[in-house]
């Protein structure tokens, strides 16, 4: 099969690089659409004007990131011809300026700054003739952003570059706007500002026939376009990938010499954007983070989940305070269950000593409020033999000593008598105690949790708790919600809960009916989770059929609204409240300022490393 030569440029055209074929005497034979996007010999942006040059009254506005660098040489005084004083600006120096073409000297509105200052951007708005403009060099993004009014034209750079947008002067209409730069269609800085014609876009865009054309009227004498005409002619060279600049474009080259039945025909030139491949990489690099940053919040979120999945439920409340026990998890220090009575204070204690603990590290745990007092400091830390009356011989070890190396859970802390306070503050200063009537000093390696349904805070200012010792425990703090504060749950757990109670109870497995499902839903809970386990076992022994009926869930009679009246704060303390007041606070400014953190912190007014602190602390991603 033979290809006609508009196959071949058919299929050229179809290719992610650009293309340029030569004859041995250098004209161009094929150029793909490619090397025209590449080389600006089309254009895509959505904005269009006639061909035309700038002229005195046109408005003009332009950002140049390196003054003199690929603009077509342009300098303080052909920047003067838009009003630039003489002596704003320095060859290198990254400038900004708006100003009317014909312009008395120092009537242009200009922003400089020396190469030798690091910034991140360089952004000036100005109103010229009712026009808003706008222009802002992206140093990190390597891009400026040129606005006039509601139209925005962005230009990508790799290393240098000018851009320029103009207006009509008499019209106020879009009369030139800069897309790839300085391109083969000679359109850069200096020269427009000086007055050359520039070509139409869009509609006015007269084509611009490559083909047939010597390879020199279009692109600029350089190093590569030297060897592209000299291979083409005969030499033997050839090279893959070299990064080369071929009319201010960074590009990628490769160029191979065409040879048939030993002489030669020509040269092709394969060419890629650099800029464009930037991107595309960045653009990726980007994809591949966002990637990498799901699937670490997915493996937190199932870890969360795996490991505290005796933690049941779903609602954002209980999500948070998995989330919290997590963390406890991960470190040792002191961590303070608060919540009603039937929350499961006691469950997550066990699972963050699970999740956190060796497999053979013991978990102790003690109820302070029922043992008697008299008996609670030997069970604690243990007796020498003769202690007192009615010890054992030969001594007895504590709950201290038998944690050593594992957690010890002190239930119903608010119920610790003051003088034990006193010893428990000790305990946790020094990390050591001694026995009841003993003189040895023990040293242990427990890690110190503690539960109460009590309001510390309360009870710390009616003088029954110490305040030292208060601060000592709540280091880590984790409120449990109450039942009634997670409804939605209910279905969940009363789902989970049932078949372990049937199994329990030695019947086969049970259902509850709709009604009895929607009685759960409306009652107010006191007893939380507790209560439910109870409330579905009574009812399990009472059902006989396969389906729990409404009539078998005997919840108490509710009591009005009131139970919601003495609902938090006040069952919270006091740092849970403002703790979990300040999380919400954070999401809220997130929520509001879409996602932008650095919004958020301004709105919030605090730092960065104290905002980013307190979304670590709170879990927000
Ligand atoms: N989120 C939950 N998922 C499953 N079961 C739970 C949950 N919360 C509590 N329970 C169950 O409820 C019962 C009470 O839990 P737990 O003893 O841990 O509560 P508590 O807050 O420590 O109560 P108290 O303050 O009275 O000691 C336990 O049988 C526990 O298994």
């Amino acid at each position: 099969m033979k290809f006609h030569e508009t196959d071949v440029r058919l299929f050229t055209d179809m290719m992610m690089e650009g293309f340029i074929f030569i004859d041995p005497q250098g004209i161009i034979r094929l150029y793909n659409q490619k090397a025209k996007e590449i080389f600006g010999v089309v254009y895509h942006q959505p904005h269009e004007h006639p061909p035309g040059q700038l002229v005195t009254g046109d408005l003009v506005i332009l950002a140049d990131n390196c003054l003199g660098e690929d603009d077509g040489g342009l300098n303080a005084s052909t920047l003067a011809l838009m009003g630039v004083a003489p002596g704003t600006v320095r060859q290198g120096d990254a400038v900004i300026a708006a100003g009317i073409m014909g312009g008395a000297p120092g009537s242009a509105k200009v922003l400089v700054h020396s190469p030798e200052v690091q910034r991140q951007s360089l952004e000036m708005t100005t109103t010229l003739k009712k026009h808003r403009l706008q222009a802002a060099i992206h140093y990190q993004q390597k891009k400026i952003c040129l606005q006039v009014d509601d139209h925005l034209f962005e230009l990508p750079y790799n290393s240098a570059i000018g851009h320029l947008v103009a207006l009509d002067g008499a019209a106020g209409t879009l009369k030139f706007y800069q897309e790839r730069g300085y391109s083969v269609r000679n359109e850069a800085l200096r020269q427009l500002l000086e007055g050359s014609p520039f070509r139409g876009k869009g509609r006015h865009e007269a084509h611009l026939d490559v083909l047939g054309k010597h390879l020199t009227e279009i692109h600029e004498p350089s190093d590569v376009i030297r060897e592209f005409l000299e291979t083409a002619a005969g030499r033997p060279l050839g090279y893959c990938d070299h990064f080369a600049e071929i009319n201010g474009r960074q590009t990628l080259c490769s160029l191979f010499p065409v040879d048939r039945d030993g002489y030669r025909q020509g040269a092709v030139l394969k060419v890629e954007d650099v800029t464009e491949m930037k991107k595309a990489l960045q653009e990726r690099d980007e994809a591949l983070r966002s990637l990498e940053m799901a699937e670490n919040r997915l493996k937190a979120q199932t870890a969360v989940t795996v490991t505290f999945a005796a933690i049941m439920g779903e609602s954002p409340e209980i999500l948070h305070t998995r989330r919290l026990a997590m963390k406890a998890a991960a470190n040792k220090s002191t961590v303070l269950l608060l919540g009603e009575s039937g929350t499961g204070k006691n469950l997550l204690a066990k699972a963050i000593h699970e999740a956190g603990s060796d497999p053979q590290a013991p978990f102790v745990q003690i109820n302070c409020g029922s043992i008697p007092e008299n008996l609670l400091e030997s069970e604690l830390f243990g007796y020498e033999k003769g202690a007192f009356t009615g010890a054992r011989d030969e001594g007895k070890q504590g709950l201290f000593e038998l944690a050593d190396g594992g957690t010890l859970l002190l239930d119903e802390i608010g119920e610790l008598p003051l003088a034990l306070q006193v010893k428990m503050l000790q305990v946790l200063q020094h990390k050591s105690f001694y026995r009841v009537g003993g003189n040895e000093k023990r040293e242990v390696q427990v890690r110190i949790m503690a539960a109460t349904n009590r309001n510390l805070e309360e009870e710390m200012l009616q003088g029954r708790f110490r305040e030292d010792l208060y601060y000592r425990i709540n280091v880590f703090p984790i409120w449990m919600p109450p039942l009634r504060k997670r409804q939605g749950d209910i279905e969940l757990l009363v789902r989970e809960l049932l078949p372990r109670i049937c199994r329990e109870a030695g019947v086969a497995e049970k259902r509850i009916s709709a009604e009895g499902l929607q009685k759960l839903m409306e009652y107010h809970w006191p007893g939380n989770v507790r209560e439910l386990e109870n409330i579905l076992e009574r009812a399990v022994h009472l059902c006989e059929g396969p389906v729990l009926l409404s009539g078998q869930l005997m919840v108490a009679p509710q009591q009005g609204k009131a139970k919601e009246a003495v609902e938090e704060p006040g069952d919270k303390s006091l740092k849970v409240a403002l703790m979990e007041r300040e999380a919400e606070l954070i999401r809220e400014a997130l929520t509001r300022c879409e996602g932008s953190r650095r919004q958020a912190m301004q709105q919030l007014g605090i730092g960065k490393t104290q905002f980013y602190e307190k979304m670590k602390l709170h879990g927000i991603e």
